[in-house]
């Protein structure tokens, strides 16, 4: 192989970007990725083992992974509207959070429903899950988003995608 076509094979690499989104069942995940890639959310059924997608954003291949089933019990896109729940999610976070494998990842954490009236606001799931303690090293943001109305999930996913692009070096 020539220098040319290994650096070309480096560029082609360094332009996409795995996501691993997990998840309360019910809080939103698949929808997110339908509306954050155009397509339509009238008609959402549970997903029943894992869904694996490859998105194009801002001329990054996104492949965003919802292994529901897998990552059933590991929290990490909020239902906000769920507040039962939240505690179950700080602890399945931090368990996460020790996994070696997500030691560098950068963690969006999506706070969706923000649409039903009564949920509670990313700054308060900030503080039930208190991130601010978490691990200084971490990049981490939090966003209030509708899948629903789209509102918020460009904010969460430009976060994540300049987070992740600042982080490698892109020849050009
Ligand atoms: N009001 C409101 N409903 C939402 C929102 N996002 C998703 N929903 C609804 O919540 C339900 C569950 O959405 P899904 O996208 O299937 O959730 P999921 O996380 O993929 O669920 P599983 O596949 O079971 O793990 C659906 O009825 C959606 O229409 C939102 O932002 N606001
Ligand atoms: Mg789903």
């Amino acid at each position: 192989m020539g220098l040319l076509s290994i650096i070309r094979k480096i560029k082609r690499k360094e332009k996409e970007m795995r996501i691993l989104m997990v998840g309360l069942d019910n809080s939103g995940k698949t929808t997110i990725v339908l509306k954050i890639n155009g397509e339509d959310t009238s008609v959402i059924s549970p997903t029943l083992s894992f869904n694996i997608k490859t998105i194009t954003y801002q001329n990054l291949k996104t492949s965003a992974k919802c292994m529901e089933m897998i990552f059933n019990f590991v929290r990490r896109v909020v239902d906000s509207s769920d507040l039962r729940r939240l505690d179950d999610c700080k602890m399945e976070l931090d368990n996460l959070l020790k996994e070696e494998r997500l030691s560098g990842a950068s963690l969006l954490i999506l706070a969706n429903k923000q649409d039903i009236k009564g949920a509670l606001t990313p700054e308060e799931i900030a503080k039930v899950l208190k991130l601010e303690a978490m691990d200084k090293t971490r990049h981490w943001q939090i966003v209030g988003c509708s899948a629903n109305t789209g509102e918020g999930l460009l904010e969460g996913f430009d976060w994540l995608v300049q987070d992740v692009a600042s982080r490698i070096y892109v020849l050009d």
